[in-house]
């Protein structure tokens, strides 16, 4: 089985990074692929030569033993080796172009990559029975934050009496970005989400689980062929087979990566993403007498004025208040574990120094 990597995505640029990154180590010969799924430390990655399991190398490890960050997720580009044993191993992530980066539970002020290298990211939220516009606004607060493009795809628009009314109400929600309604099940609105990809392009979904993630992923690859299935017979083991589904080759040309169903999304450290994603406060905000003015009883308040006009909402605006003291309280954790890593960490800091570089920190 051979897959064409440049329809995923592969290109000269990141051709170049590879020739370097292998050069430079004089190590086995290593060879490039598209990370599918990630499944307790095994990678499943697409290369030239069809798919392969592989586990993570010792540079990987160590990479992400500093920042769990680097560990590879679906959409990486990778560099393997295969070893004279039959083993292959990721011996490095390429730098991604863009990611989706959600905060975790842990008390470590990090965040967990659940996709990569995203063209278009689309936020994926049912008509029915009602969406969920403070979703809306928090997953496109990250989609925005990721650096692919953000658009808002509404769901089973078979079940809304009409959907292009609600597209428009929630166009609000979302300034400048593309609300689309779509049905999975009658095929219909599918023509914009199909341009998002076109060969070398990649659409990431995110959303809640039930949304209809799955269905829009087989409404887009006509019959999902997963690759992940002659892996299944080659190691005998019987995988489920929800839980395979991440990045999904789009015949054609393309890739969809469907992030698995989040309940609920933290957001990292992202003003930028937030800003974006409420671009039309930043805009009012532009007009309050004081540049730093907290909208808080300030005189000439451009946001308070339009509170009471009602050309914002308060709904809106409160929402855009809690997911600022959301960035503001994960922007004051990692500036405090930053600051515990220098005073605490010199040592260790001498030790990486002595270290070789390795190919995991890229
Ligand atoms: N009426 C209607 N139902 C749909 C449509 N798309 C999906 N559904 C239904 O919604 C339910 C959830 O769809 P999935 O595609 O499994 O949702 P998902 O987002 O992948 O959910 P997880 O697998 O839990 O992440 C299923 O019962 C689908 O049949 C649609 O366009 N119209
Ligand atoms: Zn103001």
């Amino acid at each position: 089985m051979t897959i064409d990597l440049t329809a995923l995505g592969w290109d000269a640029e990141r051709a170049a990074y590879a020739e370097r990154a292998s050069s430079a180590e004089r190590r086995p010969e290593q060879h490039p692929g598209r990370v599918a799924r990630v499944d307790r430390g095994v990678c499943t990655v697409l290369t030239a030569t069809g798919p392969v399991r592989a586990s993570l190398g010792g540079a990987v490890l160590t990479a992400a033993a500093r920042d769990p960050s680097a560990l590879p997720c679906a959409g990486d580009w990778v560099l393997l080796t295969h070893w004279p044993d039959r083993r292959v191993t990721v011996e490095g992530v390429l730098p991604r172009r863009s990611a989706l980066v959600r905060r975790t539970a842990g008390k470590d002020a990090s965040g967990q990559v659940l996709a990569a290298n995203l063209d278009a990211a689309a936020v994926v939220e049912p008509v029915h029975p009602e969406p969920d516009v403070g979703r809306i606004e928090r997953l496109l607060s990250l989609a925005h934050e990721s650096g692919a493009r953000p658009l808002v795809v509404l769901t089973k628009a078979d079940l809304a009496a009409d959907p292009a009314a609600l597209a428009r109400q929630l166009a609000a929600v979302a300034p400048g970005v593309p609300v689309l309604p779509v049905s999975a099940e009658r095929g219909d609105g599918l023509d914009p989400l199909r341009a998002e990809v076109t060969a070398g392009r990649t659409l990431g979904l995110l959303g809640p689980s039930g949304a209809g993630k799955s269905s829009l992923v087989n409404a887009l690859a006509g019959t999902v062929t997963m690759p992940t299935q002659a892996i299944r017979r080659v190691d005998g083991k019987g995988r489920h087979t929800t839980t395979w589904r991440a990045l999904v080759p789009i015949p054609g040309g393309g890739a969809v990566i469907d992030t698995p169903g989040v309940r609920a999304v933290g957001l990292l450290d992202g003003v930028a993403g937030l800003d974006r994603a409420f671009a039309d406060i930043a805009g009012l905000a532009e007009g309050c007498r004081y540049a730093d003015c907290g909208h808080d009883g300030e005189p000439a308040c451009a946001v308070r004025e339009a509170l009471h006009t009602g050309e914002l909402s308060t709904r809106r605006w409160e929402s855009w208040r809690r997911l600022q003291g959301e960035v503001a309280h994960e922007s004051r954790r990692r500036e405090a574990r930053v600051a515990a890593e220098r005073r605490g960490g010199w040592r260790s800091a001498r030790r990486r120094a002595a270290r070789p570089p390795t190919p995991g920190g890229y």
